[in-house]
């Protein structure tokens, strides 16, 4: 499968690894993050892998910063895009399951490079439920 990839200055090594982990599984892996520690503004990386999620052209999108809030923000602003910052497995499970979160948002200075990656095999591994879910995820909408 496609997958897009974004990061700001708090994720290269993140980001390499999951790339890696993404590879290794045959996925195709579209990096529009900074492969730098240099400081950068995480609207720049979230916005394309955002785009790529809205659009269609990707089934799902990795979105690496510091605290994943500001990632999430900005993906979450795109009308087709569900966003959910994980910083647990079981969270991650429910993000897929329960909320059908088609952006996974990872806080990299509070989790660790081999817990994001086992992260990101739950997410892209659970499917959504479906249900009564379905009925609240089509609610999410503001329009
Ligand atoms: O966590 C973030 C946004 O939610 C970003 O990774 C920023 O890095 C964070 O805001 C901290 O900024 P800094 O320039 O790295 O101190």
């Amino acid at each position: 499968m496609k997958i897009a990839i974004g990061n700001d200055h708090a994720g290269p090594d993140y980001k390499f690894a999951i790339v890696a982990y993404l590879k290794e599984q045959g996925h195709e892996v579209i990096n529009h993050g900074t492969d730098t520690l240099d400081s950068v503004d995480y609207p720049d990386f979230a916005n394309p892998v955002a785009k790529a999620v809205n659009e269609g052209d990707v089934p799902f999108g990795v979105l690496i910063c510091g605290s994943a809030n500001g990632v999430a923000m900005t993906a979450n602003k795109y009308p087709n895009v569900r966003a959910g910052i994980c910083w647990t497995n079981e969270i991650t499970e429910l993000t897929r399951l329960h909320n059908d979160a088609n952006i996974i948002c990872i806080p990299a200075r509070f989790t660790s490079i081999p817990q994001a990656v086992k992260m990101v095999k739950t997410f892209l591994n659970t499917a959504f439920e479906g249900g009564r879910h379905q009925n609240r995820v089509d609610k999410i909408s503001c329009s």
